[in-house]
């Protein structure tokens, strides 16, 4: 256990997995810097690397005793460039250049009539495009401009100025920032990983490229082939999904997409490259807000540490950025090309938990001046358990309280406590194993396993020993705590409970005692943990 070496950080740190961190040791170590998620891209690698990377995360997490979800990012309908005769070639500005439909073509460059040709996973895009439209390609750093549309069938292509010259090698991501694409938003390959998800038990699915709310509905569906139920649940796997906002599309429907979603990540990388650049920012904050007000999580990702791919310190502007993104509100950062390939994975998780650390205190000290807002979305709804989390909030700040305790089934009412930014640790005990992985995304939620208590008599005593263990509370210090009554049935979370540490044992022993003799708190302490 390593919960008093990285005492609760609150904010939750994504890395995702690659060649750099893929044996279990590097990636217990970055555990015990503050990883919390694992992200598996299914865009790089085959099912046999995918189940190598999910094998090290689990040992990991049992070697360090800490719940870690593993979250499986599906390319969705990303269009990539396919293969070249030499792995690929180099556009000069002007040069002429031809896609074409046919996705068996392996592209080149014609050295006498200096046409250079390239072929895509996407073949229809020659239908679909219309002169004068831009074609970007590996993350804008070339850039085409259709002149026109020539052949029938197999033999169509466009014709295509380039612009911004540079490499163009093998699989690179190609946008289309002004064309309007009707690619399925889950591909087969999509469908594929998606089968691969649900065997292997993954904790969230991130959908790339989402347009409207209608996609995660598609992916919904999908889902509820393979047993799943993200919505009433009743009993069936929940298996979240995390709606990856990256097209400009997608700001046009976030209010449904935040709705029908479980949770939000603003993917700076394609977003960056799909609409000005100089947008994001203001984007980025607005996202944030929007999640929270429908009381889901909300990552930001991509570029956070870019330059720790390579060196061993990050950037004062890549500094700022995380903790830009945690002011805003970010329940989640994510680590992508730095851990999955940079030269110091260990050292980009120390610098971001370590920036996290300090910038979280200063948010909750700027909250805890401002009224508690619940998400808007939610206390709209006047359900009943995001009214209970507020109530906690309004509790933690008049009794200044140090923890929130919750008893939780399913992990819903730790998702409305961390919704409330109630600033202190809200420790998640639970005895449901894939409950305490999906927990691991939110902010300040910290996911324990405990056997399931009969009661909530037996949940009191079981709290006051694993406060008094790991030395979290002293005797006497207040705890909120939050369950259903009675205890193990989901969904029902109806109660919160002061209690104070080691009370109900205080006053029992007290009785044995001679009326005169005053108990202490070292010895009430003493007999919980010798129970
Ligand atoms: N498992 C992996 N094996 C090899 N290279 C990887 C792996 N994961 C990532 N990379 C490399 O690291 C870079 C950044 O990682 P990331 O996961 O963000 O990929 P990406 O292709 O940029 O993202 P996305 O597919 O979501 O747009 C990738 O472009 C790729 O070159
Ligand atoms: C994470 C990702 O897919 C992006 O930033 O584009």
């Amino acid at each position: 256990m390593h919960w008093r070496e990285n005492p609760f950080l609150l904010t939750k740190i994504l890395a995702t997995v690659g060649p750099a961190c893929n044996t279990p040791e590097k990636f217990a170590e970055m555990i015990k810097s503050g990883v919390r998620v694992a992200r598996i891209n299914f865009s790089h690698g085959s099912f046999e690397d995918f189940e190598q990377s999910l094998n090290v995360v689990r040992e990991a997490s049992k070697q360090t005793g800490i719940p870690i979800g593993v979250l499986g990012d599906l390319c969705g309908p990303k269009i990539r460039t396919k293969e070249f005769e030499h792995g690929g070639i180099v556009l000069n500005s002007d040069d002429s250049v031809r896609i074409v439909a046919d996705e068996s073509v392996i592209g080149n460059r014609c050295e006498e009539s200096g046409v250079s040709t390239i072929s895509t996973n996407y073949g229809l895009m020659v239908d679909e495009i219309k002169p004068n439209e831009r074609i970007f390609i590996n993350d804008g750093a070339v850039r085409l401009r259709v002149n026109s549309i020539c052949g029938e069938g197999k033999e169509k292509y466009l014709d295509c100025q380039c612009i911004v010259g540079g490499l163009v090698s093998n699989k690179k991501g190609i946008n289309l920032p002004d064309s309007d694409i009707s690619t399925p938003s889950v591909t087969d390959w999509d469908k594929e990983c998606v089968t691969w998800a649900v065997k292997h038990d993954l904790d969230y699915l991130a959908l790339s490229f989402v347009r409207t709310a209608v996609d995660i509905s598609t992916l919904n569906a999908l889902l509820r082939q393979h047993g799943c139920d993200n919505n009433g649940r009743g009993g069936r796997k929940h298996l979240p999904i995390i709606a990856k906002i990256e097209k400009p599309q997608a700001i046009d429907d976030l209010d449904r997409i935040c709705e029908k979603a479980n949770a939000v990540m603003v993917a700076r990388g394609d977003l960056g490259v799909e609409m000005d650049m100089a947008e994001v920012p203001v984007i980025q904050k607005k996202i944030i807000a929007r999640a929270h007000d429908w009381g889901k999580p909300v990552i930001v990702a991509t570029q956070m540490l870019q330059s720790m791919i390579n060196e061993a310190t990050p950037t004062r502007a890549e500094v700022s950025d995380v903790a830009g993104a945690i002011m805003e509100g970010a329940d989640a950062v994510m680590l992508s090309g730095e851990t999955a390939v940079g030269r110091y994975p260990l050292e980009a998780t120390a610098v971001m938990a370590r920036t996290a650390r300090i910038t979280e205190k200063e948010a909750s000290r700027e909250r805890s001046h401002q009224h508690s807002k619940p998400p808007k979305k939610l206390q709209e709804n006047k359900r009943r358990t995001p009214a209970l989390a507020h109530g906690v909030s309004v509790i933690v700040r008049d009794l200044q309280a140090k923890y929130v305790v919750v008893w939780t089934e399913l992990g819903g009412t730790a998702q409305y406590m961390s919704q409330n930014r109630l600033c202190v640790p809200i420790i998640a005990l639970s005895a449901d194993q894939r409950t305490l992985r999906q927990m691991a995304l939110f902010f300040g939620v910290f996911p324990m396993y405990m056997d399931r208590p009969n009661d909530s008599q037996e949940l009191t005593a079981a709290l006051d020993k694993l406060m008094l263990l790991y030395a979290w509370s002293d005797v006497g210090e207040p705890v909120v705590v939050c369950q259903g009554e009675p205890l193990g049935t989901p969904g029902i979370t109806n109660t919160i409970r002061i209690h104070y540490v080691g009370d109900v044992q205080r006053m029992d022993w007290h009785d044995e005692e001679e009326e005169s003799k005053q108990i202490s708190s070292d010895t009430i302490a003493q007999k919980i943990l010798d129970q």
